[in-house]
């Protein structure tokens, strides 16, 4: 972090459905490398995928739980204060009106979501409103999973040094040295609905939270998943 220079602020969108271990192990690993709080931001109507297996209040109510007691770690409820779809480029803008067009922004997102980015909302315009800090994921690999437009506009933007996110507002782009994590939200829903073992897939509270409000679960009377 560069003392004399803006912090940047981070936000890492995702539908959290629900929180897991991959996700707190990547915001973790971005507040280390980036010296920078983190903070996620659930989505409260997802625009670009099914409706989530969870209200949006649970998913917040999750995060709350797997970040208590984290440093640096925080919810960001500002999409679940509109009545508006989550599209990126709206939450961006209004993150802009709060802290204006100098602050240094950035979003964390995961590899498979860099790759679909060419399907967002506007998306040419989010390199105009903020940095992008990219986490590696299992079963995506940059070189061969980018599309050409988006090539393109990655062209030049690249970086691998924290301080020239802070030296910007927006517009760069760089690669989390993290190690692999295999969490996926889908896997811990299809487990919980077939009744597999599950539950060290998430922090602890939250596994508590889900069994105490049987989330997931495709029959509500069946209690052997949980
Ligand atoms: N294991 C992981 N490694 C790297 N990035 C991840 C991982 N899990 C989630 N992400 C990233 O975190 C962000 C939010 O993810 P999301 O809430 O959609 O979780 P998910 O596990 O991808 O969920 P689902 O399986 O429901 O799509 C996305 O940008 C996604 O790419
Ligand atoms: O703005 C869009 O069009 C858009 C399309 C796909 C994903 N996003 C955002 O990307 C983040 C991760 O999405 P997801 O589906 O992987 O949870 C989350 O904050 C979404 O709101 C945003």
């Amino acid at each position: 972090m560069n003392p004399a220079g803006p912090a940047l602020r981070v936000f890492y969108g995702g539908t959290f459905d629900p929180v897991h271990c991959g996700h707190l192990h990547i915001a973790r690993n971005a507040r280390d490398h980036l010296s920078a709080a983190i903070r996620l931001m659930p989505a409260a109507d997802p625009p670009h995928r099914a409706a989530p297996g969870a209200s949006a209040e649970h998913r917040a109510r999750m995060l709350d739980l797997a970040v208590a007691g984290e440093r640096d770690l925080l919810v960001d409820r500002r999409e679940l204060l509109r009545d508006t779809p989550s599209y990126s480029v709206d939450t961006l803008r209004g993150i802009r009106a709060e802290y204006g067009m100098q602050a240094p922004v950035a979003l964390l997102i995961g590899a498979d979501s860099l790759a679909g980015l060419p399907q967002w909302k506007d998306w040419q315009a989010l390199f105009e409103l903020a940095h992008f800090v990219v986490a590696a994921r299992p079963g995506v690999d940059l070189d061969r999973h980018l599309s050409a437009p988006l090539l393109t506009m990655l062209d030049g933007r690249w970086t691998d040094l924290e301080t020239d996110l802070e030296a910007a507002p927006a517009g760069r782009v760089l690669c989390l040295p993290n190690r692999l994590h295999p969490g996926s939200a889908t896997g811990i829903r299809e487990r919980i609905a077939a009744g597999e073992p599950w539950r060290e897939l998430v922090p602890a509270p939250v596994a508590e939270y889900i069994v105490q409000h049987r989330l997931y679960v495709k029959r509500p009377g069946s209690p052997a998943s949980l």
